[in-house]
């Protein structure tokens, strides 16, 4: 055991410096047993953060904190017990970067979009930190052109996939000789000339046919999961953070958004217009995010504004309208909202998600615009990763339950708060149901029904499912229902504090939570193992919902023959629907297996008449309601399904569509050609898997 004094004077940077280079100077490589940091200073919460903020940082795992003894003459002490773990420096199987040895801790963005082309062009700057001593800089990268690389001024030699690093699913590691070896806790500059490439899986340019307002083209970005390395070289792993300014230029009249606080007006140059922005919150490479196009705004509150194009934004103003109430019952269970603004973006339907967390700037799908707030939800869910995901993050996509089953669980409590305790519980019956629709989807042996699954190899788009947010929101609520509601609260704080800034593994959380209920025996029966790495589905909770009742009723009513009448949901919340619906699509399912298909499909239209389903503004309901079309195969209802399928790239809804569809084999070419012709529209994403879909049914 060797031990390293540190004064507590000088604030937490220099100890993590400290720290990092002893840590590296050491013989006592992995694995080791432990080495002890012991820091003498007038506030022992210094050295403790310190320690908080090593772990933060990947540098190690902290397993003990002792503070105050022995206190002499007036000064409290501290003694940190680190662990540098078998595998430390906690690789990332979805990056090539060497961020074991030097770290991005900001970056300066300086890009034009080229509409013509299709591209972003400019350059990056990059403000690196030494981590250990090293003389190369590791990126990732894919399908970008690099044009020229300097690092602190003197041009640097740079390679695109050198030492094997290339791969379908990673991308093209680029590899910068620094011209000098970097010490540990020095700084260093680089600066890399480059544009993107026009097929760029990250960005989905449309023509100005393609927008509402048919005038103007328009440019969004969807970095998560591994897509950011498509708009710069960067180290993209969501165990690094950087802050990031952005210099932003664009064709005259159109508006520049990023996941970041503009910086003033945009100043016009010679019929372009320049945008600036910061983040000064330090954030991973998958929530940067970039939008461009004809946008108008509107106050939604304090600190809230929606953008869409001009045609839609009253309408989008009326559905978010209670984003501030989310964003306050968001702050009283979880803690102050560090990001300044919260501004919505309602994007074409070409959105590949409901929603995604681009800090100060969430982007959403316009499925949302149901016209009766029904669906804003989804703003309650982005809302809530402005602390767990986007403040504590997955340290890898191998433990993405952190950022969503943390984020459902909140998205459900505020939804709670919304409309009350039974409502809550109805939230979660939906849940279960869409949990065991994605396990079976997979198959309950599958790595991928994991909370924690291994993504060696694996492109984290195919691994993607509603299981990390279920399994994980169930998970939260075991650990809730053991300590108690108002403990549990309590603890989500204290987690959010503990982990904010940095990142997190499934044993990060595991150690603080035991920790933090160390005198409470009853977490000590937790089974931890089969909650991470268990396949299938996990211990259902026991739930009790009047809302839902009232559903399994008429479900059971209109199996037993009832035609329904509109009165029969009239008072109902549109998620008692959604739940109802998904019955029925089950039931369906059950009846074509038993050849019964067609008894199902003729009760469509008297369903229709009394409920309306036909004709729903809702998506959500329109989408299931068309899924118990096609699970009972009615033929009158194919033309609506693919017309959905084609017009909406949310994949929540396309996907499983198309799966849907050429389940049946007679509907395959029309829904292929249905696909081929709307391809060209979709986000990149949405058309890569949509076509994977189609593969795996075609090898059938
Ligand atoms: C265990 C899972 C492994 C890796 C997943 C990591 C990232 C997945 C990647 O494909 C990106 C996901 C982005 C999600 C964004 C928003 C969702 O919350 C939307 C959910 C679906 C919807 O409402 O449309
Ligand atoms: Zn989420």
């Amino acid at each position: 055991m060797t031990e390293l004094k540190i004064t507590a004077k000088k604030g937490t940077g220099f100890y993590i410096r400290a720290a990092a280079t002893f840590l590296r100077g050491t013989d006592e490589k992995p694995p080791v047993p432990s080495v002890i940091l012991s820091g003498t200073g007038s506030a022992t919460t210094t050295v403790v953060e310190t320690a908080h903020a090593i772990q933060k940082q990947g540098l190690a795992k902290i397993t003990r904190v002792e503070t105050g003894y022995p206190t002499t003459g007036g000064q409290s002490t501290a003694r940190l017990a680190v662990t540098l773990t078998a595998d430390w420096p906690f690789p990332d199987p979805s990056s090539y970067c060497n961020f074991d040895e030097v770290r991005v801790e900001s970056y300066a963005l300086d890009l034009e979009i080229n509409f013509e082309k299709g591209i972003l062009q400019g350059s990056i700057e990059l403000e690196l930190l030494a981590i250990q001593e090293s003389s190369r800089l590791v990126l990732d990268t894919r399908s970008l052109s690099i044009s020229r690389v300097t690092a602190d001024g003197a041009s640097a030699s740079f390679q695109l996939g050198s030492a094997g690093r290339k791969s379908e699913a990673l991308g093209e590691a680029l590899e910068i000789e620094l011209p000098k070896k970097l010490s540990p806790g020095e700084k260093a500059k680089v600066h890399i000339e480059y544009a993107t490439a026009p097929d760029a899986v990250a960005i989905q340019i449309l023509s100005p046919e393609q927008t509402q307002g048919k005038k103007h083209p328009y440019l969004f970005t969807q970095c998560q999961a591994i897509h950011a390395r498509c708009l710069m070289p960067c180290q993209d792993t969501p165990g690094v953070k950087s802050k990031y300014t952005a210099k932003m230029t664009a064709p005259s009249p159109l508006t520049v958004l990023m996941s970041a606080v503009p910086e003033g007006e945009p100043k016009e140059v010679d019929g372009k217009r320049c945008f600036y922005f910061t983040q000064k919150v330090p954030i991973p490479s998958y929530l940067l995010a970039i939008a461009c196009g004809n946008l108008a705004s509107r106050r939604l509150g304090p600190r809230s504004h929606v953008w869409s194009e001009p045609e839609a934004v009253e309408a989008c103003a009326f559905e978010f309208s209670n984003t501030e109430k989310f964003m306050s019952i968001g702050e009283k269970l979880f803690g102050e909202y560090v990001w300044g603004i919260y501004d919505l973006l309602v994007l074409p339907p070409s959105f590949p998600y409901g929603g995604m967390e681009n800090p100060c700037l969430t982007f959403v799908t316009p499925t949302l615009l149901a016209g009766d707030r029904s669906l804003a939800d989804v703003v309650a869910h982005e809302i809530t990763h402005s602390w767990f995901g986007n403040l504590c993050t997955n340290r890898s996509w191998e433990c993405f339950w952190l950022n969503e089953g943390f984020t459902k669980f909140g998205e459900t409590r505020i939804m709670g708060n919304m409309n009350g305790a039974d409502y809550e519980q109805l939230l979660l019956r939906n849940d279960c149901l869409k949990l065991s629709e994605d396990v079976a989807l997979f198959g309950p042996e599958h790595e991928f029904t994991k909370l924690c699954p291994q993504l060696k190899g694996v492109d984290p788009d195919d691994a993607f499912s509603g299981i990390p947010y279920m399994k994980g929101e169930l998970m939260l609520r075991h650990l809730e229902k053991i300590v108690g509601q108002e403990r549990f609260e309590a603890y989500l704080r204290a987690h959010v504090k503990r982990f904010s800034g940095g990142c997190l593994d499934e044993n990060d959380f595991k150690n603080f939570f035991l920790e933090h209920f160390s005198s409470e025996p009853a977490v000590k029966e937790v089974d931890w193992q089969k909650w991470f790495y268990g396949r299938g589905m996990p211990e259902m909770p026991a739930l009790h919902s009047t809302l839902a009742e009232k559903v399994e009723l008429l479900f059971s009513s209109l199996k037993g023959g009832y035609d329904g009448a509109a009165e029969d949901i009239k008072d109902w919340f549109p998620k008692q629907t959604e739940l109802l619906l998904d019955r029925l699509v089950d039931y369906a399912r059950e009846q074509a297996a038993a050849g019964k298909a067609v008894e199902v499909q003729g009760r469509l239209n008297a369903w229709n008449e009394a409920f309306g389903f036909d004709s729903t503004k809702n998506a959500e309901i329109r989408f299931r309601w068309l899924m118990l079309a096609l699970a009972c195969n009615d033929p009158s209802r194919v033309d609506a399904a693919i017309a959905m399928a084609q017009e909406v790239g949310r994949m929540k809804f396309t996907r499983p569509l198309y799966r849907e569809l050429i389940k049946e084999p007679s509907r395959l070419p029309k829904a292929k050609t249905a696909f081929e012709a709307a391809k060209g529209s979709y986000h990149p994403i949405t058309a890569k898997m949509v076509a994977q879909d189609f593969a795996k049914a075609e090898a059938k």
